[in-house]
């Protein structure tokens, strides 16, 4: 169960908060003070941190360096009076994951909180411990797109969406993998039932087969209870698998055989469990090689590829950019309260004419950050993010992102810059800190 920290001194607000969040399957704890939260901070360890920034004893902002000493993976989302957005600016500067307004709704801080789970590398919305929480099915913000190759995926999820054919998803970093597995989920027969979503990069070898078939209490030190694993909890549904080139070779046998027999034995149990699942998974390296590397088995790789979808990256979709960006500032407008109406048609064409690395995900931060910025009713030019203005397509050249070599060179570059400090160098390659470790596990970086 994630666990998060509230420090915020009005009682009444923390305690409703508290509430909220413990019903939605938090272990929350709330302190009043700086003091107070400290002493938290050096003995317990939370997934995230809900700061109000104004407090008694000093601001909000003053903790990020403890926190950030003490406990790196901590996400901080600081809350904050609409007056006191230059200070959030100022927070996310020294490292807070994002910052809210209040009064906010429950929807956005469930979805900030998310955020900040991912973030960190955490699953958090279908996270099971010892209890299944039912993913979302969120497909209202999914956009189509226009553009030949928008309309090439959206055949592609409607014809394999209502089979029960496992499906490989194979795109660069951002450009909306998870979005699509889920829109598969939500378009099938299995839509009623669990999407579980695993990221294989981030579950250790040496605990993966706890965490995909479950334990009983006591078959190994720190398993002081029962629990059920992501098979059973996409039992009936479907099981997302992303980063799937990162599994282990000795956890892809495990996998294997769990989806050849549908059968699974939970660790230091005899008993077997039926399970009938969908999966789905991703990937952004070209898993063939892989398999020709022997570092991917290939009949793991057939059994996960009897269908496969490229998802286009940013740069493929023409003009469905715009349509994102305008549904991007939409977005941004109601998650931190501002009313920016539309954008500059000069800051269009800065849009168009950039690469997009980090694909989606880096149209929504920059969207994001460009909103936060601006002052009027339009988005302008000079709210951009200063490399978006200079590095335009033409000047990346054939540089494509998915080449490993570029993409290598630019994560190390990225590393050199922020002194090999990985959140930073994430931030500046607009790639989520679990995106950046990944990569550089499979570029083998001795960083
Ligand atoms: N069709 C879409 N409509 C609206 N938003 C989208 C769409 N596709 C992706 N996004 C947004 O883009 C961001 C990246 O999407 P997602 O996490 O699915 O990408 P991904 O390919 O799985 O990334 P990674 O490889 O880093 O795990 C998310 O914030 C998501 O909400």
């Amino acid at each position: 169960m994630p666990k998060i920290l509230i420090i915020e001194d009005d009682t009444a607000f923390s305690q409703m908060l508290s509430r909220f969040l413990t019903r939605h399957q938090f272990a929350v704890t709330v302190s009043i003070s700086l003091r107070e939260a400290i002493s938290q901070i050096k003995t317990s360890f939370f997934d995230v941190i809900l700061s109000d920034v104004r407090l008694p004893e000093g601001d909000g902002v003053s903790l990020l360096s403890t926190i950030k000493k003490e406990s790196p993976r901590t996400q901080i989302i600081m809350m904050t009076g609409y007056a006191e957005v230059k200070t959030a600016v100022k927070a996310m500067k020294k490292g807070a994951f994002d910052y809210i307004s209040k009064p906010f709704t429950p929807d956005s801080i469930l979805e900030i909180i998310n955020d900040a789970l991912k973030n960190g590398g955490i699953e958090e919305k279908e996270r099971i411990d010892g209890e299944v929480v039912k993913a979302s099915p969120s497909t209202s913000d999914f956009i189509l797109g226009n553009s030949e190759s928008s309309i090439t995926l959206q055949n592609h999820v409607q014809l394999v969406a209502p089979t029960n054919m496992s499906v490989l998803l194979i795109g660069e970093s951002g450009t909306g993998k998870e979005v699509t597995a889920r829109a598969i989920h939500n378009t099938s027969s299995r839509k009623s039932k669990q999407f579980v979503a695993v990221d294989c990069g981030a579950v250790p070898k040496e605990i993966a087969s706890s965490e995909f078939f479950g334990h009983v209490k006591g078959s190994f030190t720190g398993a002081v209870e029962d629990k059920i694993g992501h098979f059973e909890a996409a039992n009936g549904g479907t099981l997302f698998l992303d980063e799937i080139g990162n599994l282990s070779y000795e956890n892809q046998i495990q996998l294997l055989r769990a989806l050849q027999e549908r059968r699974i034995k939970r660790v230091g149990s005899t008993q077997e469990i039926h399970v009938d699942l969908r999966i789905i998974s991703a990937t952004n390296e070209d898993l063939r090689k892989a398999v020709a590397e022997g570092r991917f088995r290939e009949d793991l790789y057939h059994r996960l590829n009897e269908f496969s979808i490229a998802i286009p990256a940013l740069r493929e979709r023409g003009n469905d950019l715009l349509q994102f960006a305008e549904a991007f500032l939409k977005k941004a407008n109601s998650e931190i309260g501002r009313e920016v109406v539309k954008i500059s048609e000069e800051a269009k064409t800065v849009l168009l004419n950039y690469a997009w690395p980090g694909n989606l995900r880096e149209l929504k931060n920059s969207i994001k950050r460009a909103v936060l910025f601006s002052e009027g009713a339009s988005l302008e030019i000079e709210v951009l993010p200063e490399h978006i203005k200079t590095k335009t397509k033409q000047n990346t050249e054939a540089k494509d992102f998915s080449k490993s070599s570029y993409e290598k060179e630019r994560i190390l570059k990225a590393l050199k810059q922020t002194n090999f400090n990985k959140s930073k160098a994430a931030e500046l390659l607009q790639m989520t800190r679990k995106t950046l470790y990944n990569k550089i596990n499979l570029y083998q970086l001795d960083v």
